[in-house]
Order: C-alpha cells, then sequence, then structure tokens
C-alpha cells in the first residue's frame, strides 16, 4: 500500500513498483494528489481517504492481502509549517501514529517513511551523513524526526521494521513525460523558475542573497524524483528479505545555489527568467547537501539522472506539456 502515491514522489514510487512486478494499492484523501494521473497513467487501484481514519485503516488492511506500507502522505512545505504548525504536527505526527497502530493492528510489520534532509538543520558539515546530530530548524522537519523516533521505538517494542529515507530536494520527471511535479499550490524552487521561462509567472524570487555560500544564496542538493522512486524499490525488497531497520540519505552530493539552478534553467529552456532579489524565507538552512554512500552500500542504490541539467530538462519537459492555464502561486 502506498500512502500519498497520488502526489510527486508517491507517483513516480508508484511507477516504478509496477514496473518491477508489484500489485499496488494507492491510500490518497487527495487534498494534494492527483486521482486523474492514478487512474489514466499509473492504472492501479486507488482508495480515496485519510490515513486519520482508523476505521477506513482497518478495513483496507483486512481486505488486501498488504505486505508492506510506502508512506508518502504528509504535508511537506517548509514555509507553511513556520506559519501552521498545527497542520503539520496534526498530519505528519498524529495522523501517521494512526496509520502505524492500523498497521501493528493488522499484523503488518514493513515500512518505507519518507523523511528529509530538513531534519538535520543547519549542519555542521557537508555532505551530510546519517549520524549527523538532528537538530530541525523547522516544525516540518521536527514533524519527520518525531516519526523517525517513534519508528526507532516502535521496532524494539514491537518489532516493526522500517526504512527512513531522507530525501534531499526532490526534483525532475519521469524522463519518458508520462508523470512530473504538479504540487498546489507550488512553491518549488524549480517549477517555479520554469513556470517563469514559461511566462506564466512574471519573475522568481530569490529568499535571502546573504547566506554564508558561496554567492549568497542557499544551496540544496537536487535528487531526481525516478531515483528516490528505485530507491524504494531496493528499500522495500530490502526488508521483504528480512533487513533490519535503516535510515538512508537521499541525494546526489553535489550542492546547487538558487542562483545556479537560475543559470541552469536559462540554458536548458533557451528563455530569459526574470529574477527579483527578496529577504530570506524563516526556516530554509543555508546550506544541505547529503552523503548517500550509505544507500549504495547497502542498498545498491545507484542515481541515474544526477546532472542538474538532465533534472532540470525533465521537469522542463514536463512542464511545457502540463501547463496551459496558470496554477495558483504563493
Ligand atoms: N518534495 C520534496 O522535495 C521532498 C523532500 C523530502 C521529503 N519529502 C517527503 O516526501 C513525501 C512526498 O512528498 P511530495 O513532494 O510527493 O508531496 P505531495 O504533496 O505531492 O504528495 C503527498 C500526497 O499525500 C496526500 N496526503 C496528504 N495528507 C494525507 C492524508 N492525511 N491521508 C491521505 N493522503 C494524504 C496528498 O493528497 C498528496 O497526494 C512527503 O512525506 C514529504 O514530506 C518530499
Ligand atoms: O520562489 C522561490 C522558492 C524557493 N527558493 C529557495 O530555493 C531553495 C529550495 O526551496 P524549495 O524548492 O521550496 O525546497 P525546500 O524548501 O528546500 O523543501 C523541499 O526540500 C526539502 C528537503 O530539503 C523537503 O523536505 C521539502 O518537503 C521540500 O519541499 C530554498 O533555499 C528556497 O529559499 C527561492 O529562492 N525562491
Amino acid at each position: 500500500m502506498v500512502t500519498g502515491g497520488a502526489g510527486y514522489i508517491g507517483a513516480h514510487t508508484v511507477l516504478a513498483l509496477k514496473n518491477s512486478g508489484y500489485e499496488v494499492i494507492v491510500l490518497d484523501n487527495l487534498v494534494h494528489g492527483h486521482q486523474d494521473l492514478v487512474k489514466n497513467v499509473l492504472q492501479v487501484e486507488m482508495v480515496v481517504g485519510d490515513i486519520s481514519d482508523r476505521s477506513l485503516l482497518d478495513n483496507l488492511l483486512q481486505t488486501f492481502n498488504i505486505d508492506a506500507v510506502i508512506h508518502f502522505s504528509a504535508y511537506a512545505y517548509v514555509g507553511e509549517s513556520m506559519k501552521e504548525p498545527a497542520k503539520y504536527y496534526q498530519n505528519n505526527v498524529a495522523a501517521t501514529l494512526n496509520l502505524l497502530e492500523a498497521m501493528l493492528g493488522a499484523g503488518i510489520n514493513k515500512f518505507i517513511f519518507s523523511s528529509t534532509c530538513a531534519i538535520y538543520g543547519v549542519p555542521d558539515i557537508v555532505p551530510i551523513i546519517e549520524g549527523h546530530s538532528q537538530n530541525p530548524i523547522n516544525p516540518y522537519g521536527m514533524t519527520k524526526l518525531v516519526v523517525e523516533r517513534i519508528l526507532n521505538d516502535f521496532d524494539i517494542a514491537y518489532n516493526l521494521k522500517s526504512v527512513c529515507f531522507r530525501y534531499f530536494n526532490a526534483a525532475g520527471a519521469d524522463p519518458e513525460g508520462r508523470l512530473g511535479e504538479d504540487h498546489n499550490p507550488e512553491t518549488h524552487l524549480i517549477p517555479l523558475v520554469l513556470f517563469t521561462a514559461l511566462g506564466i509567472r512574471e519573475s522568481i524570487r530569490i529568499f535571502g542573497s546573504n547566506y554564508p555560500t558561496q554567492d549568497g544564496t542557499c544551496v540544496r542538493d537536487y535528487i531526481h524524483v525516478s531515483d528516490l522512486a528505485d530507491a524504494h524499490i531496493l528499500g522495500l525488497e530490502y526488508l521483504l528479505k528480512g533487513g533490519k531497520s535503516e535510515t538512508f540519505n537521499l541525494g546526489n552530493g553535489n550542492g546547487f545555489s538558487v542562483n545556479e539552478v537560475i543559470e541552469t534553467a536559462k540554458k536548458v529552456t533557451g528563455k530569459e527568467i526574470k529574477v527579483v532579489k527578496s529577504g530570506r524565507r524563516p526556516g530554509d538552512p543555508s546550506i544541505l547537501v547529503g552523503s548517500a554512500t550509505k544507500a549504495k552500500n547497502i542498498l545498491g542504490w545507484q542515481p541515474q539522472y544526477s546532472s542538474l541539467q538532465d533534472i532540470i530538462s525533465h521537469a522542463w519537459q514536463w512542464h511545457q506539456k502540463r501547463h496551459t492555464s496558470k496554477p495558483q502561486l504563493f
């Protein structure tokens, strides 16, 4: 079962699961997901519902013979979490706890969790390794850290085996153009830069130009969404083979500043992209770059699309095809 399978990373993972021969059921409340993609592109079973609904979960977990749960559903906007932390603790922690208790009740003990590099806070050293201290500077990151701690305790007490994937910045789109990033509202840098190139947005704002980085703008490690999807197949196989609970970073180990992203997007699209300098966005660490050596060594994960140019090209291909009307923007 894939929660949040109608969302961005979830849908790419469902595609990879299908391509690997797994039978999938998606559970998504469609607060941010896209039913049309699940029906028409992914063509897998889908239940529209909320993970906080215990009777729905009990029913689902009894009806279907579920081996493992891959849990994408959450709220995931760093900026919003600073303004509405209650919403984040409710959906990302309380509802996840509900899901875990339903799994235990149904005797399912394999769980893959979408964690984030936001749990590290401002890193002391980059690339960040999994053992780095964890001091999130936004409520979103804290909600994910709390779930990681719950999973640790549930393994000890209830033998629940989990793989926590700490993604760095998911970006790009299915290289064959079947799926892509379609958040509403869209707040992420790469799609907003591409909306500007498409002319459906006038300019891109740079949030902060005085960070302690090479050009003063924030540095992030952008990881292709299809590479993330592949890691989930490996994580699932690892758990199905009896692997112990583990935590893995998923990133490319290369940092790109906001300015560098915009310059690369100009090259990929061949368009001028108007930039407006703006203040810092609260909750943003200056730099997040991760080492994924552990995932490579233990799971055999090997990202296929690690160049920023490829990541932005695939996103560009998707957005050109997809956006005919103006999306809602923050
Ligand atoms: N996008 C990134 O760069 C990134 C990086 C690190 C971690 N993550 C994590 O990866 C996961 C997926 O991120 P995404 O970018 O695909 O987000 P997304 O918003 O596209 O997908 C989340 C999906 O979950 C569904 N959902 C939310 N709350 C639900 C609930 N209570 N019950 C059922 N369905 C619910 C939404 O409708 C949506 O389809 C999230 O957990 C996020 O925190 C994302
Ligand atoms: O209009 C914009 C949008 C973003 N940024 C900057 O671009 C960088 C990347 O921002 P964004 O694309 O919004 O991603 P993050 O805030 O880093 O968050 C994403 O990446 C995190 C991991 O770093 C995940 O945990 C989150 O779920 C996911 O939304 C940040 O420095 C932002 O300040 C801008 O300068 N202008």
